[in-house]
Protein backbone atom coordinates (compact mmCIF):
# COMPACT_ATOMS: atom_id res chain seq x y z
CA UNK A 1 0.00 0.00 0.00
CA UNK A 2 2.84 2.64 0.74
CA UNK A 3 3.97 2.27 -2.47
CA UNK A 4 0.74 2.96 -4.11
CA UNK A 5 0.13 5.73 -1.70
CA UNK A 6 3.33 7.61 -2.49
CA UNK A 7 2.51 7.13 -6.58
CA UNK A 8 -1.01 8.68 -6.11
CA UNK A 9 1.18 11.33 -4.20
CA UNK A 10 3.29 11.70 -6.80
CA UNK A 11 0.65 12.09 -9.54
CA UNK A 12 -0.78 15.11 -8.34
CA UNK A 13 -0.73 18.39 -9.97
CA UNK A 14 2.23 19.21 -8.18
CA UNK A 15 6.31 19.39 -8.38
CA UNK A 16 7.46 16.12 -6.74
CA UNK A 17 7.28 16.81 -3.14
CA UNK A 18 5.99 20.09 -3.04
CA UNK A 19 2.95 19.56 -0.29
CA UNK A 20 5.96 18.83 2.13
CA UNK A 21 4.89 17.77 5.58
CA UNK A 22 1.39 17.02 4.54
CA UNK A 23 2.70 14.24 2.10
CA UNK A 24 4.17 12.48 4.80
CA UNK A 25 0.84 12.43 6.48
CA UNK A 26 -0.86 11.80 3.67
CA UNK A 27 1.18 8.36 3.52
CA UNK A 28 0.82 7.69 7.38
CA UNK A 29 -2.81 8.11 7.22
CA UNK A 30 -3.25 6.15 3.93
CA UNK A 31 -0.35 3.30 4.98
CA UNK A 32 -2.08 3.11 8.60
CA UNK A 33 -6.02 2.76 7.13
CA UNK A 34 -4.35 0.72 4.82
CA UNK A 35 -6.15 2.45 1.28
CA UNK A 36 -5.79 5.01 -1.50
CA UNK A 37 -8.97 6.71 0.31
CA UNK A 38 -7.93 7.45 4.05
CA UNK A 39 -11.22 9.00 6.04
CA UNK A 40 -10.91 11.14 9.59
CA UNK A 41 -14.20 10.27 11.41
CA UNK A 42 -15.43 11.11 14.79
CA UNK A 43 -12.36 12.93 16.17
CA UNK A 44 -11.99 13.11 19.72
CA UNK A 45 -9.70 14.87 22.40
CA UNK A 46 -9.48 13.52 25.69
CA UNK A 47 -7.96 15.62 28.45
CA UNK A 48 -7.16 13.45 31.40
CA UNK A 49 -7.14 15.54 34.73
CA UNK A 50 -4.66 14.27 37.72
CA UNK A 51 -2.87 15.38 40.82
CA UNK A 52 0.91 15.11 42.01
CA UNK A 53 2.01 14.78 45.27
CA UNK A 54 4.99 16.84 43.96
CA UNK A 55 2.91 20.13 43.73
CA UNK A 56 3.41 19.76 48.01
CA UNK A 57 7.35 20.49 47.36
CA UNK A 58 6.76 24.11 45.26
CA UNK A 59 7.83 22.94 41.96
CA UNK A 60 5.11 24.70 39.91
CA UNK A 61 4.21 28.24 39.22
CA UNK A 62 0.31 27.59 40.37
CA UNK A 63 -0.86 26.17 43.72
CA UNK A 64 -2.13 22.63 43.26
CA UNK A 65 -6.21 24.05 43.05
CA UNK A 66 -5.93 25.05 39.39
CA UNK A 67 -6.31 21.32 38.17
CA UNK A 68 -10.26 20.95 39.47
CA UNK A 69 -10.18 24.79 39.19
CA UNK A 70 -9.70 24.16 35.13
CA UNK A 71 -11.33 20.87 35.26
CA UNK A 72 -14.46 22.74 36.13
CA UNK A 73 -13.27 25.49 33.51
CA UNK A 74 -13.22 22.98 30.88
CA UNK A 75 -17.11 21.82 31.34
CA UNK A 76 -18.02 25.16 31.73
CA UNK A 77 -16.33 25.34 28.28
CA UNK A 78 -14.17 28.11 28.82
CA UNK A 79 -10.43 26.86 28.12
CA UNK A 80 -7.95 27.15 25.65
CA UNK A 81 -8.48 23.11 24.49
CA UNK A 82 -12.66 23.82 24.09
CA UNK A 83 -12.52 26.87 21.84
CA UNK A 84 -9.95 24.94 19.49
CA UNK A 85 -12.46 21.80 19.61
CA UNK A 86 -15.12 23.74 18.53
CA UNK A 87 -13.63 26.01 16.12
CA UNK A 88 -12.76 22.37 14.33
CA UNK A 89 -15.33 20.38 15.29
CA UNK A 90 -13.46 18.08 17.75
CA UNK A 91 -15.54 16.00 20.38
CA UNK A 92 -13.94 16.81 23.48
CA UNK A 93 -14.29 14.72 26.66
CA UNK A 94 -12.33 15.49 30.30
CA UNK A 95 -11.50 12.22 32.54
CA UNK A 96 -10.90 12.60 35.78
CA UNK A 97 -8.06 10.23 36.96
CA UNK A 98 -7.12 11.56 40.43
CA UNK A 99 -8.19 15.22 40.93
CA UNK A 100 -8.42 16.24 44.84
CA UNK A 101 -11.74 17.51 44.59
CA UNK A 102 -15.33 15.79 43.94
CA UNK A 103 -17.30 16.61 40.92
CA UNK A 104 -20.87 16.69 40.11
CA UNK A 105 -21.87 14.33 36.83
CA UNK A 106 -21.76 15.85 33.62
CA UNK A 107 -21.79 14.90 30.69
CA UNK A 108 -18.48 15.45 29.51
CA UNK A 109 -16.75 14.34 32.06
CA UNK A 110 -15.50 10.41 32.63
CA UNK A 111 -15.10 9.80 35.79
CA UNK A 112 -11.75 7.25 36.14
CA UNK A 113 -10.12 8.35 39.93
CA UNK A 114 -7.85 6.07 41.11
CA UNK A 115 -6.96 8.44 44.62
CA UNK A 116 -7.56 12.23 44.52
CA UNK A 117 -3.67 12.61 43.98
CA UNK A 118 -0.28 10.91 43.43
CA UNK A 119 1.49 10.28 46.91
CA UNK A 120 4.80 13.00 46.46
CA UNK A 121 7.53 10.84 44.90
CA UNK A 122 9.87 13.18 46.31
CA UNK A 123 9.54 10.77 49.80
CA UNK A 124 7.74 7.68 48.16
CA UNK A 125 6.62 6.07 44.74
CA UNK A 126 4.10 8.06 43.49
CA UNK A 127 1.43 5.26 42.90
CA UNK A 128 1.39 1.33 43.69
CA UNK A 129 1.32 -1.37 40.83
CA UNK A 130 -2.31 -1.58 41.55
CA UNK A 131 -3.17 1.99 40.96
CA UNK A 132 -1.10 1.80 37.80
CA UNK A 133 -2.74 -1.36 36.44
CA UNK A 134 -6.35 0.79 36.93
CA UNK A 135 -4.88 3.60 35.22
CA UNK A 136 -4.46 1.57 32.18
CA UNK A 137 -7.69 -0.36 32.45
CA UNK A 138 -9.50 2.28 32.59
CA UNK A 139 -8.21 4.43 30.00
CA UNK A 140 -7.94 1.51 27.42
CA UNK A 141 -12.00 1.16 28.07
CA UNK A 142 -12.41 5.22 27.60
CA UNK A 143 -10.57 4.44 24.17
CA UNK A 144 -12.19 1.51 23.08
CA UNK A 145 -15.62 2.91 23.91
CA UNK A 146 -14.60 6.29 21.45
CA UNK A 147 -13.61 3.78 19.11
CA UNK A 148 -16.98 1.95 18.86
CA UNK A 149 -18.81 4.88 18.61
CA UNK A 150 -16.85 5.29 15.02
CA UNK A 151 -13.86 7.45 16.32
CA UNK A 152 -10.71 6.78 14.35
CA UNK A 153 -8.34 10.04 15.10
CA UNK A 154 -8.07 10.86 19.03
CA UNK A 155 -5.60 12.99 20.85
CA UNK A 156 -4.78 13.34 24.23
CA UNK A 157 -4.38 16.22 26.50
CA UNK A 158 -3.59 16.25 29.71
CA UNK A 159 -4.08 19.17 33.14
CA UNK A 160 -1.76 18.36 36.07
CA UNK A 161 -0.30 21.17 38.77
CA UNK A 162 3.10 19.47 39.30
CA UNK A 163 3.11 17.07 35.94
CA UNK A 164 6.15 18.81 34.43
CA UNK A 165 8.15 17.63 37.03
CA UNK A 166 6.64 13.81 36.66
CA UNK A 167 7.46 14.02 32.70
CA UNK A 168 11.11 15.29 33.49
CA UNK A 169 11.42 12.63 35.92
CA UNK A 170 9.96 10.11 32.94
CA UNK A 171 12.01 11.03 30.34
CA UNK A 172 15.30 11.27 32.26
CA UNK A 173 14.86 7.69 33.20
CA UNK A 174 13.49 6.27 29.53
CA UNK A 175 15.77 7.89 27.84
CA UNK A 176 19.09 8.00 30.25
CA UNK A 177 19.48 11.82 29.77
CA UNK A 178 20.72 13.85 32.95
CA UNK A 179 17.65 16.17 34.36
CA UNK A 180 19.43 19.56 33.46
CA UNK A 181 18.59 18.09 29.78
CA UNK A 182 14.98 16.87 30.25
CA UNK A 183 13.78 19.89 32.92
CA UNK A 184 12.17 23.07 31.70
CA UNK A 185 10.52 25.83 33.79
CA UNK A 186 6.79 24.12 33.43
CA UNK A 187 3.52 27.18 34.03
CA UNK A 188 6.71 29.91 34.06
CA UNK A 189 8.74 29.12 37.17
CA UNK A 190 11.26 32.41 37.84
CA UNK A 191 15.14 31.74 38.23
CA UNK A 192 15.16 30.91 41.75
CA UNK A 193 11.88 28.65 41.60
CA UNK A 194 13.34 26.59 38.58
CA UNK A 195 16.81 25.85 40.39
CA UNK A 196 14.59 25.05 43.30
CA UNK A 197 12.66 22.78 40.86
CA UNK A 198 15.90 21.11 39.49
CA UNK A 199 17.39 20.19 43.29
CA UNK A 200 13.77 18.71 44.52
CA UNK A 201 14.19 16.59 41.28
CA UNK A 202 17.93 15.60 41.85
CA UNK A 203 16.64 14.24 45.05
CA UNK A 204 13.96 12.63 44.07
CA UNK A 205 16.62 10.08 41.82
CA UNK A 206 18.63 10.05 44.42
CA UNK A 207 15.94 8.71 46.73
CA UNK A 208 14.93 6.54 43.87
CA UNK A 209 18.06 5.56 41.59
CA UNK A 210 17.37 5.03 37.93
CA UNK A 211 15.46 3.08 35.72
CA UNK A 212 14.48 2.25 32.00
CA UNK A 213 11.73 -0.09 32.99
CA UNK A 214 8.47 2.12 31.19
CA UNK A 215 5.91 0.43 34.25
CA UNK A 216 8.73 0.70 36.84
CA UNK A 217 9.34 4.36 35.82
CA UNK A 218 5.66 5.12 35.28
CA UNK A 219 4.22 4.06 38.83
CA UNK A 220 7.29 6.07 40.26
CA UNK A 221 6.59 9.48 39.22
CA UNK A 222 2.81 8.91 37.60
CA UNK A 223 0.62 10.26 37.33
CA UNK A 224 -2.20 9.01 36.89
CA UNK A 225 -3.35 11.60 34.20
CA UNK A 226 0.11 10.50 32.29
CA UNK A 227 -0.23 6.72 33.00
CA UNK A 228 -3.62 7.05 31.73
CA UNK A 229 -2.53 8.97 28.47
CA UNK A 230 0.29 6.05 27.79
CA UNK A 231 -2.60 3.60 28.74
CA UNK A 232 -4.81 5.14 26.27
CA UNK A 233 -1.89 5.44 23.66
CA UNK A 234 -1.83 1.54 23.37
CA UNK A 235 -5.52 1.16 23.34
CA UNK A 236 -6.07 3.50 20.24
CA UNK A 237 -3.29 1.83 18.73
CA UNK A 238 -4.70 -1.35 19.29
CA UNK A 239 -7.90 -0.18 17.49
CA UNK A 240 -5.98 0.80 14.46
CA UNK A 241 -6.53 4.93 15.64
CA UNK A 242 -4.59 7.40 14.35
CA UNK A 243 -2.73 9.01 17.55
CA UNK A 244 -2.31 12.94 17.91
CA UNK A 245 0.85 13.45 20.07
CA UNK A 246 0.40 16.62 22.09
CA UNK A 247 2.99 18.54 24.00
CA UNK A 248 5.99 17.73 26.63
CA UNK A 249 3.72 15.33 29.31
CA UNK A 250 2.01 13.71 26.34
CA UNK A 251 5.31 12.90 24.74
CA UNK A 252 6.48 11.56 27.98
CA UNK A 253 3.88 9.43 28.38
CA UNK A 254 3.77 8.50 24.14
CA UNK A 255 7.52 7.75 24.89
CA UNK A 256 6.55 4.67 27.71
CA UNK A 257 3.76 3.87 26.02
CA UNK A 258 6.57 3.39 22.94
CA UNK A 259 8.75 1.25 25.04
CA UNK A 260 5.52 -1.11 25.75
CA UNK A 261 4.99 -1.49 21.99
CA UNK A 262 7.09 -0.17 19.38
CA UNK A 263 5.10 -0.60 16.58
CA UNK A 264 2.94 2.61 18.21
CA UNK A 265 5.13 4.98 16.19
CA UNK A 266 3.30 4.09 12.69
CA UNK A 267 -0.32 5.63 13.97
CA UNK A 268 1.56 8.34 15.75
CA UNK A 269 1.01 12.35 14.60
CA UNK A 270 3.25 14.76 16.44
CA UNK A 271 1.26 17.60 16.55
CA UNK A 272 3.77 20.12 17.93
CA UNK A 273 6.50 21.21 19.47
CA UNK A 274 5.94 22.80 22.86
CA UNK A 275 7.62 25.93 24.17
CA UNK A 276 8.62 23.48 27.59
CA UNK A 277 12.58 23.24 27.12
CA UNK A 278 12.87 19.64 27.23
CA UNK A 279 10.05 18.86 24.28
CA UNK A 280 12.96 19.55 21.97
CA UNK A 281 15.44 17.21 23.27
CA UNK A 282 12.43 14.29 23.49
CA UNK A 283 11.06 14.73 19.62
CA UNK A 284 15.25 14.71 19.08
CA UNK A 285 15.37 11.61 20.88
CA UNK A 286 12.54 10.02 19.18
CA UNK A 287 13.36 11.11 15.74
CA UNK A 288 10.33 12.56 15.16
CA UNK A 289 9.31 15.95 13.49
CA UNK A 290 6.40 17.72 14.55
CA UNK A 291 3.82 19.48 13.11
CA UNK A 292 3.79 23.11 14.36
CA UNK A 293 6.11 25.35 16.22
CA UNK A 294 3.86 28.16 17.72
CA UNK A 295 5.90 28.37 21.13
CA UNK A 296 2.70 27.04 23.04
CA UNK A 297 3.08 25.56 26.06
CA UNK A 298 -0.18 25.21 27.53
CA UNK A 299 -0.94 21.27 27.19
CA UNK A 300 -5.07 20.14 27.48
CA UNK A 301 -4.17 18.66 24.36
CA UNK A 302 -4.05 21.88 22.56
CA UNK A 303 -1.29 21.59 20.36
CA UNK A 304 -3.79 18.39 18.92
CA UNK A 305 -6.50 20.64 18.49
CA UNK A 306 -4.33 23.15 16.43
CA UNK A 307 -2.96 20.69 14.61
CA UNK A 308 -5.98 19.09 13.45
CA UNK A 309 -7.29 21.20 10.26
CA UNK A 310 -3.38 20.08 8.84
CA UNK A 311 -3.96 16.75 9.42
CA UNK A 312 -7.20 17.43 7.64
CA UNK A 313 -5.93 19.09 4.90
CA UNK A 314 -3.51 16.21 4.10
CA UNK A 315 -6.15 13.69 4.07
CA UNK A 316 -8.15 16.39 1.47
CA UNK A 317 -5.28 16.53 -0.63
CA UNK A 318 -4.89 12.67 -1.32
CA UNK A 319 -8.70 12.41 -1.85
CA UNK A 320 -9.34 15.50 -3.72
CA UNK A 321 -6.35 17.05 -5.77
CA UNK A 322 -6.42 16.38 -9.12
CA UNK A 323 -3.79 14.21 -11.19
CA UNK A 324 -1.59 15.26 -13.95
CA UNK A 325 -3.76 12.67 -15.81
CA UNK A 326 -7.15 13.61 -14.93
CA UNK A 327 -6.11 17.31 -15.38
CA UNK A 328 -4.98 17.39 -18.18
CA UNK A 329 -1.70 18.84 -17.18
CA UNK A 330 2.22 17.81 -18.42
CA UNK A 331 4.60 15.94 -16.18
CA UNK A 332 8.01 17.22 -15.87
CA UNK A 333 10.28 17.41 -18.70
CA UNK A 334 12.63 14.71 -19.47
O1 LIG B 1 2.14 20.52 27.05
C1 LIG B 1 3.18 21.09 27.41
O2 LIG B 1 4.22 21.04 26.73
C2 LIG B 1 3.17 21.85 28.71
C3 LIG B 1 4.30 22.54 29.10
C4 LIG B 1 4.28 23.25 30.29
C5 LIG B 1 3.14 23.22 31.10
N1 LIG B 1 2.04 22.53 30.71
C6 LIG B 1 0.82 22.51 31.58
O3 LIG B 1 1.13 23.12 32.83
C7 LIG B 1 0.88 22.24 33.92
C8 LIG B 1 2.16 21.69 34.46
O4 LIG B 1 3.11 22.69 34.76
P1 LIG B 1 3.85 22.65 36.18
O5 LIG B 1 4.71 23.88 36.17
O6 LIG B 1 2.74 22.75 37.19
O7 LIG B 1 4.59 21.38 36.23
C9 LIG B 1 0.02 21.13 33.37
O8 LIG B 1 -1.34 21.39 33.64
C10 LIG B 1 0.31 21.12 31.88
O9 LIG B 1 -0.85 20.87 31.14
C11 LIG B 1 2.05 21.86 29.55
C1 LIG C 1 -4.24 28.43 34.35
C2 LIG C 1 -3.63 27.14 33.87
C3 LIG C 1 -4.22 26.46 32.80
C4 LIG C 1 -3.66 25.26 32.37
N1 LIG C 1 -3.98 24.37 31.40
C5 LIG C 1 -3.12 23.39 31.40
N2 LIG C 1 -2.24 23.61 32.35
C6 LIG C 1 -2.52 24.74 32.98
C7 LIG C 1 -1.92 25.42 34.06
C8 LIG C 1 -2.48 26.63 34.50
C9 LIG C 1 -1.83 27.36 35.63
Amino acid sequence: MKEELQQKIDLKTKPQGALGKLEQLALQIGTVQNTLSPVLTKPAIVVFAGDHGIAKSGVSAYPQEVTYQMVLNFLNEGAAINVFCKQHQINLLIADTGVNFSFKPHEKLIRAKVEKGTRNFLEEPAMNIHELENCLTQSEKIVNDLHAGGCNIIGFGEMGIGNTSAATMIMSNLCGLPIESCVGRGTALNDEQFAHKISILKQCELRHGRSKDPVAVLQTYGGFEIAHITGAMLAAYENNMLIMVDGFIATAAYLAALMINPLLQNNAIFCHLSDESGHRQLLKYLGVEPILSLNMRLGEGTGCAVAYPIIQSAVAFLNEMASFENAGVSTKAS
